[in-house]
């Protein structure tokens, strides 16, 4: 809708940042960090408060200025040509700010005419988003009576009003209820199979097994790990076990030589084993059927990503 985007020399599509660093006078928000994020993928961005994901974002946004390092944006470097960037680059922080007093097609209008579009195609597009995110019924409402999912999802759409090429989203599911993130998540899948770069920093590990292709984890300002998701999910990985005859379980795994741990606080006798491969966890599920266990649940003990993360935590101790 603001013309055709010129793309610098190299543009795949996606982000490349490497060796990027910044202080906030004596605190380092992001020490090292390494970043990539491919075209038609949905890119996590996961770590613990304070780790400088936000931080990361705002850099690769173009809204601050690394003290070191270097950024491409579908071929474009934030740092010489801002301009550039900002028009095919879609923003979601964390909280929607500014402009409360106007109602939710305002604000999308008003958004979609500073990227140059005339009144009645900014208001087309206006329509059409809040129809995307389910605000249609909300449309005339202040953007300050809706509730926090509600703002969220005013949010998402105001990132979307410029068609982004790339989209940064900080924290997108907060707030929202399941059916809103079941939402959100479609909309993700879709914007990527568009061919879209998009990025999405959570805390949510669970919900980003299902949503992304692959996650960065940072820790202490730091990239600690990249990893596609199918790769989390090939790795070594708890289980839990569950039978309606706990010492029968018990006696099977000792006979199969498999080690187990039983959590506490469980209404049903649960045993906590490790397995190296999906492969693996089928193998042993055959095994203790065909010794007549009574097996009434058996499956990861935690999403994909969630493993990874607990790695990383338990390497850092
Ligand atoms: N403008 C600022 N001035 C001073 N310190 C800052 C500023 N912005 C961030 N920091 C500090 O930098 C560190 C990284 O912050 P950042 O917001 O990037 O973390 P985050 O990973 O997004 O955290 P969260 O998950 O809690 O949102 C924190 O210690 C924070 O206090």
């Amino acid at each position: 809708m603001h013309g055709t985007v010129m793309n610098g020399a190299g543009d795949d599509g996606g982000i490349a940042a490497t060796g990027l660093k910044r202080t906030f006078g004596p605190v380092q928000a992001v020490a090292d960090i390494d970043f990539t994020a491919p075209a038609g993928e949905v890119t996590a961005l996961i770590g613990p408060n304070g780790s400088g994901k936000t931080t990361l974002l705002l850099m690769l946004a173009s809204l601050l200025r690394p003290d070191a390092g270097t950024i491409s944006v579908c071929g474009l470097d934030p740092l010489t040509d801002p301009r550039g960037v900002r028009a095919l680059l879609g923003w979601m922080p964390d909280t929607l700010g500014v402009w409360e007093a106007l109602t939710a097609r305002e604000i999308l209008t008003t958004v979609g005419r500073l990227y140059g579009a005339k009144t009645a195609a900014a208001a087309a597009r206006a329509d059409e988003l809040l129809e995307l995110v389910k605000l249609g019924p909300l449309a005339r409402q202040p953007a300050r009576v809706l509730s926090r999912g509600q703002q969220q999802r005013l949010s998402l759409a105001r990132a979307l009003v410029n068609d982004p090429r790339v989209l940064l989203l900080d924290e997108p599911a907060s707030g929202l209820d399941p059916g809103a993130r079941v939402d959100l998540r479609t909309t993700l899948r879709n914007l990527a199979a568009e061919g879209r770069t998009v990025v999405v920093s959570s805390h949510v590990l669970s919900e980003l097994d299902e949503m992304a292709d692959r996650a960065v984890f940072v820790s202490a300002g730091r990239t600690v790990r990249s990893q596609s998701v199918a790769e989390a999910g090939e790795q070594d990985r708890r289980y839990a076990v569950q039978a309606t005859d706990g010492p029968a379980l018990a006696s099977a795994l000792r006979a199969l030589g498999v080690p187990f741990q039983v959590p506490g606080g469980q209404r049903r006798f649960e045993a906590e084993i490790r397995v190296g491969s999906e492969t693996e966890a089928a193998a042993l599920l055959r095994r203790l059927v065909e010794e007549g266990v009574p097996v009434a649940a058996f499956g990861p003990a935690s999403g994909a990503l969630e493993e990874t993360y607990l790695s990383l935590r338990e390497a850092e101790r």
